[in-house]
């Protein structure tokens, strides 16, 4: 029996920011990883996103940042294909995510104001519209005090802070994060999920991977949860 994508809030597609569809996903030469996933993001919505360690959460980030594809089903971001879309649109869909790596990938050579300024300078600002929000973003994470110094001179929850100040300081319309809150104490992930929350009260949607299920129920999020490569729960 066809299984309905997990409605977060409303479905219309103006409003999907993800929708999978049946979306099946494996490594060359592995097992399926992804099972049958049936997913829909509202515009604007929040959700964390857990299950046991190997369950497949990395890999469902990896489908929906498109460095992996669908092996099976459809994928539609911002109401588009993307799933089967050319390497040529990628980074059009890109550009409208933040992305939090869970090995971070800050570029070693730039300091941490240049790390976290990166996503506006590829998007075309100048450094003097640009400075004032960098230097806030680097305050909120508590590295206001760092932002000349490069990341391998940071602590492993300094550079986890850095990337998520680089992840949103575009306002983008998805943040994408995988375990944001794994090398920081308790008092600095719920600092984190605050900055998360009040982006998505601007509109961004979110979705979280975390082990951190405490963190996940004291968010008031839904909770979508991956074991065996298939999705439950989430708002009904
Ligand atoms: N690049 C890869 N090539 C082949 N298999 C992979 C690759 N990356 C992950 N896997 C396998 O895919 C499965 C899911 O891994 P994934 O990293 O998505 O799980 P996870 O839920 O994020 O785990 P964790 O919570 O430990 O980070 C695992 O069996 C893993 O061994």
């Amino acid at each position: 029996m066809p299984v309905q994508p997990r409605r977060a809030a409303l479905t219309d597609s103006a409003t999907e920011t993800v929708r999978l569809s049946g979306v099946g996903f494996g490594y060359a030469d592995g097992p399926g990883v992804l099972r049958d996933i049936n997913l829909i993001l509202a515009a604007g919505s929040f959700h964390f996103l857990t299950g046991p360690s190997g369950a497949g959460k990395s890999t469902l980030l990896k489908v929906l940042t498109l460095a992996e594809r669908p092996t099976a089903g459809r994928l539609t971001l911002f109401g588009e294909d993307a799933g089967e879309a050319p390497r040529s649109a990628l980074p059009r869909f890109r550009s409208r995510m933040g992305v939090v790596f869970q090995d971070f990938r800050l570029l070693d050579h730039l300091s941490a104001f240049d790390n976290v300024a990166l996503p506006l300078r590829l998007a075309g600002a100048k450094r003097d519209s640009y400075a004032d929000n960098v230097v806030e973003m680097l305050d909120w994470v508590g590295l206001g005090e760092r932002m000349d110094d490069r990341p391998p001179t940071l602590s492993g929850g300094e550079k986890q802070r850095l990337a998520i100040a680089r992840a949103v300081v575009n306002r983008p319309d998805l943040i994408l994060a995988d375990e944001p809150t794994g090398s920081v104490d308790a008092a600095m992930g719920e600092r984190l999920l605050k900055l998360f929350q009040s982006l998505n009260r601007l509109g961004t949607t979110v979705l979280i991977a975390s082990h951190d299920e405490t963190l996940a129920a004291a968010s008031g999020a839904s909770v979508l949860r991956l074991e065996g490569g298939r999705l439950s729960g989430g708002a009904a």
